[in-house]
């Protein structure tokens, strides 16, 4: 089964075959090795390459209406409005009372976002915030949760994703599994072991504590998974979850919310450290204008660059503009069979010059100041926010979008109103692969970091 998966798609003809696709650099990995380059400048390649995206309205199913949704309602009522915020101010300042001093900003945005979306999304405090304990003090959900994208970073992570977990999930036998695993003799796989049973142990620890909470008569809290077991409680059998069901939420929602928004609060603060020249620090915390920091930095920079979709019949794909096949056909539709993989790219359809203009690929907040291009307004993006694809479209968009825009802004005008923040003398790559992370240039790939220099804003 496995070989054959490997081997088939050199052996059997698809009608995917014409479409013409970048050389490949290696005849054994073909482009993955560029699919997981850290600089992501093949994405700028692919896009020069190939323009304008492929037509994708429809694709991603009817427009969500997230007003409906009263998880998100309940999530964004409940945003911590004093104390995550003030100790994280705290802190920093703590930090920096004798001067200036490098501080890794992916470390804390990590804390903070996890901090946030624990204490709204399951009424749990995971971090008090209050001084940086070094992560061995830090507990160890947050610890394990950092470590998990930077584990599943590289090269072997498509390998795996790919055929070995799709295998491991038909293998209905977990004892087996886990002592396949414990037999492994590589150390990334005992840490990622040990990671997903720190996970499934405090997901276990949050449900038990508010099934003990509701059976005790105080079932009135507002988070996301006390609303979610009263709801399973008074459920008709057949709509009920399993408890295995519900622990699955309580991961999910955390590693939604957590890695996108620090990767996403982290690069902002970055991009606004390398445009210190340009920018005037009080007309970046006026609302309008941190709006359209967060806006454009959203646009260029999205946390996920890629959605991936699977075919669930054959169908048609029309294209925006024809493209030259392999025998040097014009195509402007493409057949796509049942099961194929669709790779869309988010950063491509966001920064695409035909609909953005040229300065797409530039970083340019004030072009949210004034009416966006025509064509913007007309592309039919499938989006949620902004024309743009960056919490996609359609029934399975982020359902988190607005939660995140207003923990951006309480966190950003926290932070910038009271530091400046200018970027360190290593040079930082952001990997594009999963969600977008920094790197230090010739650093380990899976421990991510943003060393950069805090000073207070009154020095
Ligand atoms: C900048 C921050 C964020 C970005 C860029 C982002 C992006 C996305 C994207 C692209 C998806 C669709 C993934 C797919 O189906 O392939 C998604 C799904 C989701 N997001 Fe977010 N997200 C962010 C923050 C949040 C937050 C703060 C929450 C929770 C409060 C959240 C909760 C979710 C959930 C639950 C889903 C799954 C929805 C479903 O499958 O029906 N996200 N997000």
């Amino acid at each position: 089964g496995l070989t054959w998966k490997l081997v088939r798609e050199y052996l059997v003809k698809s009608p995917l075959d014409q479409i013409p696709g970048p050389r490949s650099s290696s005849w054994l990995a073909g482009n993955i090795p560029e699919f997981y380059d850290k600089t992501g400048k093949h994405y700028y390649q692919f896009l020069q390459d190939y323009g304008s995206v492929m037509k994708l309205q429809g694709l991603l199913g009817d427009q969500h209406i997230y007003e409906e949704a009263p998880a998100f309602i309940a999530c964004v009522s409940l945003l911590p409005r004093d104390e995550a915020e003030i100790y994280l101010q705290k802190s920093f300042m703590n930090q920096v009372k004798n001067g200036p001093k490098e501080i890794d900003i992916l470390h804390w945005m990590s804390r903070t976002t996890l901090e946030i979306i624990g204490q709204s999304g399951m009424g749990y405090s995971f971090d008090s915030l209050k001084e940086d304990a070094g992560s061995a003090d830090l507990h160890p959900y947050s610890r394990s949760v950092k470590r998990f994208g930077g584990l599943l970073s590289g090269t072997h992570t498509f390998f795996i994703t790919s055929y070995i977990l799709p295998f491991a999930a038909k293998l209905n036998y977990p004892r087996l599994k886990r002592w396949i695993v414990e037999c492994i003799p590589s150390q990334w796989v005992h840490d990622l072991k040990d990671i997903v049973d720190t996970i499934q142990k405090t997901a276990v620890d949050i449900y038990r504590t508010k099934q003990k909470a509701m059976i005790e008569g105080d079932d009135g809290k507002k988070d996301i998974i006390s609303i979610l077991v009263r709801a399973n409680a008074s459920a008709a059998d057949e709509d009920r979850l399993s408890d295995e069901e519900v622990f699955g939420q309580v991961a999910s929602l955390t590693f939604a919310a957590m890695d996108t928004s620090s990767s996403a609060l982290s690069r902002i603060i970055y991009i606004l450290g390398e445009h210190q020249e340009d920018l005037d620090y009080d007309q970046i915390t006026t609302l309008p204008f941190l709006d359209a920091v967060i806006r454009e930095t959203l646009r260029l920079h999205p946390p996920l660059s890629i959605a991936i979709r699977t075919a669930r019949k054959d169908m048609i794909l029309p294209l925006s503009k024809p493209i030259k096949s392999t025998t040097g056909d014009h195509i402007s539709e493409i057949f796509v069979p049942n099961g194929t993989s669709l790779f869309a790219s988010i950063y491509g359809a966001n920064a695409d010059p035909e609909i953005w203009g040229e300065d797409a690929q530039e970083w340019k907040p004030e072009r949210w100041l004034k009416d966006l291009p025509e064509k913007v307004e007309a592309s039919q993006m499938p989006s949620i926010y902004s024309h743009l694809m960056t919490f996609l479209g359609g029934s399975r968009a982020c359902i988190g979008f607005k939660f995140a825009q207003l923990e951006f802004k309480i966190v950003l005008s926290i932070l910038l109103t009271s530091f400046r923040f200018t970027s360190g003398p290593q040079k930082i790559l952001w990997t594009m692969p999963g969600i977008t992370s920094p790197v230090l240039e010739g650093g380990d790939i899976t421990h991510p970091s943003l060393p950069m220099l805090v000073s207070p804003l009154d020095v």
